[in-house]
Order: structure tokens, then C-alpha cells, then sequence
């Protein structure tokens, strides 16, 4: 048996549009989610043990069960217990490159490529909607992670209808690394905020397709209308984000300064990004604002609009 090597990819929010509350204390969602080709590397090899191991070389990622790929992996031993006992355990090694707590799903893209990667170690034959499926079990995200490219997402962010790819543009990522936000503490303080604005009765989605109002940004895309996207733009998060970290709108005027067609906070931050159409333009924009905000406690990352989430190497 041999071992597999996966590139699993960050996501950004296009538009995050909060709606309501659901019957599963988890918010209604809609969302549309992009695959860009920042990515961590996750090896997935035989053990000679039966036991899960995980080792990340980030420090503030934790090598134990709590480890999302842990996670994933050991949801493949209980679906799978037949072929668990038969093959033994596995050893991961995560390799990251994706910013921790940076609202760039970078947890869920290794759990979905522990998923995918254990499929092939396994011989299991799933197809991608298992996989999917399976991995909307352990987090909203996972699934996007699982079928990457361009997608909007309802729910709580695990129903997917897929969208035309954006291969064609490219995006400036920025971090301060002392700026990391849980998602837990976003949704709770948009709780605390605007409960009073949500949408009490989740049952009727069609009550849903009257209120959301991602409708124009789908329509931008399906035309590929870049000037559209830019201005449609949207996440609800930076309501309670930016006022709580005024560094990060400066860094979005920044951003529009340099000459970015749009720009936005990626999820529950910290990230924002700034989308160009080529990569030229793009570089500019990363020179331009380490120029002006010279922080070294910020960092940046030039990458393209992927049309996959994970891929096997
Ligand atoms: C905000 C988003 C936007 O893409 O991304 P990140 O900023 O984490 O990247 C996601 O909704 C994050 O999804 P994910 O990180 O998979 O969330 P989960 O593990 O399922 O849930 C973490 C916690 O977030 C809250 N949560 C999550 C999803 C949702 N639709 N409603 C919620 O209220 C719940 O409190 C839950 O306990
Ligand atoms: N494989 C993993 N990679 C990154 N973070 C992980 C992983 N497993 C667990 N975590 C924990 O999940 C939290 C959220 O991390 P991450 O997925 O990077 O961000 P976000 O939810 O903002 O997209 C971190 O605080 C980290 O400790």
C-alpha cells in the first residue's frame, strides 16, 4: 500500500449573507465560496501501528485528536471499521501554508483532503458526494473543501449548487498575524448584535429565495462580470469585525488605493482580500500596501482563483 500526497486548497467568501437561525442552534447561511490555490500539502501514509497520528508543523495547530484531519481520519475508522482492521492505521503530515484562524477554511481543507486521500489509501471507491457527505458530519465547510472551484453554498454552508469557474482572477491575501478571530466568537457576537433582524421560520426555503439577495453577484458571475462581482461583494462578519479591529478596514482602503477591483474579509476573519484580473496587477497591489502600512506583523500572499479544492499530487 502505498502513500498519497494532496494539496488541499484555502477558500474566500465572495458573499456571506447571515439570514436567520435554524432548528440545529447553527445559523442559515448563504454564501459563495471560492477555492484559491494557497495550499497546505497533507501526507497520508500506512502506519505499522492501528493508531491515527497526525503531525503539523504550525505551532499553534494542535497534533492530537483535536486536529481536524485527525478528525476526518478517525470518521473513516468508524464508517469503515472492516477496512480499518484490515489496513491498520495511518500517519498524516499536514505542511502549512494556509494561515491559521484566517477565515480561509484552512482546517476543513485538511480533513477533506484526509477524507479524499483515505479513499484512495483504502481502495474505497467514494464517490465525491460521499465524500462530501461524510465530511459535512464534522464541519459546515468541509464539503466546499471537498468539491472546491466556485459554488453557492446554503444551509449552514454544506448545501452546494455549483457556479461557472473564475479561473481568470487572481487575489491578494493579508493577515495580521496577531489579528486571529474564532468563528465561534463571530457568530456569537452577530448573535448578540442582530438577532433581532433574523429570519425566525427556517422551514420554507422558499421564503428563503425571496430574502436572500445574492442574486446579483450569481448573476455577475454566470456572465463572468467582474465589475459586478467587485461591487456585489458582501459579508455580513465585517459588521462586528472591522469595528472591533480598525486595522483591518485601513487595510481594505489600502487595498482600493492600490487600485483592487473590490475588496472583502474572508468568513469570520482575520483575512481580507483584494481581487485583480491579472497577476501583475495583483503583485502591484501586495507591493503597494507592504509599502504603505509597513507592518511587520502583517503578511501577504498573492493567488489565483482555483476550479478545485483538492488534488492529488
Ligand atoms: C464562517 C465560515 C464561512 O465560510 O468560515 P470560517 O471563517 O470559519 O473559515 C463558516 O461558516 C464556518 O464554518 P466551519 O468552520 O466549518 O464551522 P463549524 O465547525 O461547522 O462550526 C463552528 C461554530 O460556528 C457556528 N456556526 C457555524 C456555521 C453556521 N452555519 N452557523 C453557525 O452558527 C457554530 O457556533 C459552530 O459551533
Ligand atoms: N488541521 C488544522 N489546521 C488548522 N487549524 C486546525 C486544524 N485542526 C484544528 N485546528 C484548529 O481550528 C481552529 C480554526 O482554524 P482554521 O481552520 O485555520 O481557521 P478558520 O476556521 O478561520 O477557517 C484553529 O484555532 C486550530 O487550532
Amino acid at each position: 500500500m502505498h502513500s498519497y500526497t494532496l494539496l488541499a486548497a484555502a477558500k474566500i467568501n465572495l458573499y456571506l449573507e447571515i439570514v436567520g437561525d435554524r432548528a440545529d442552534g447553527f445559523h442559515e447561511l448563504a454564501m459563495i465560496m471560492q477555492s484559491v490555490n494557497l495550499c497546505d500539502r497533507i501526507t497520508i501514509e500506512p502506519s505499522d501501528t492501528d493508531s491515527i497520528r497526525v503531525t503539523c508543523n504550525h505551532p499553534d495547530v494542535p497534533n492530537n485528536s483535536s486536529n481536524l484531519a485527525y478528525r476526518a481520519a478517525d470518521l473513516m475508522r468508524s464508517q469503515f471499521p472492516d477496512t480499518f482492521a484490515k489496513y491498520g492505521g495511518v500517519n498524516i503530515t499536514i505542511d502549512k501554508s494556509i494561515p491559521v484562524a484566517a477565515g480561509l477554511a484552512g482546517g476543513s481543507s485538511n480533513a477533506a483532503a484526509v477524507l479524499v486521500g483515505m479513499d484512495l489509501l483504502w481502495n474505497l471507491g467514494l464517490t465525491q458526494g460521499e465524500c462530501e457527505r461524510l465530511g459535512a458530519q464534522l464541519g459546515s465547510d468541509i464539503p466546499f473543501c471537498v468539491r472546491g472551484g466556485t459554488a453557492l453554498a446554503t444551509g449552514r454552508g454544506e448545501k452546494l449548487s455549483p457556479l461557472p469557474d473564475l479561473e481568470d482572477l487572481y487575489v491578494v491575501l493579508a493577515k495580521y498575524e496577531s489579528i486571529a478571530i474564532s468563528t465561534g466568537w463571530a457568530y456569537q457576537t452577530y448573535r448578540q448584535t442582530y438577532e433581532a433582524e433574523y429570519i425566525r421560520d427556517p422551514e420554507s426555503i422558499v421564503a428563503y429565495g425571496k430574502k436572500v439577495h445574492s442574486g446579483k453577484i450569481v448573476q455577475a458571475i454566470a456572465h463572468h462580470n467582474y465589475s459586478t462581482i467587485a461591487a456585489e461583494l458582501r459579508n455580513d462578519f465585517e459588521k462586528i469585525v472591522l469595528p472591533e479591529h480598525p486595522r483591518l478596514q485601513t487595510l481594505k482602503e489600502e487595498f482600493l488605493q492600490a487600485g483592487a477591483l473590490g475588496t472583502l474579509m474572508s468568513g469570520s476573519g482575520s483575512t481580507i482580500f483584494a481581487i485583480a484580473q491579472s497577476q501583475d496587477k495583483a503583485d502591484a497591489i501586495k507591493s503597494h500596501v507592504e509599502t504603505t502600512l509597513n507592518s511587520p506583523d502583517l503578511n501577504l500572499w498573492v493567488a489565483r482563483f482555483a476550479p478545485a479544492g483538492i488534488r492529488v499530487i
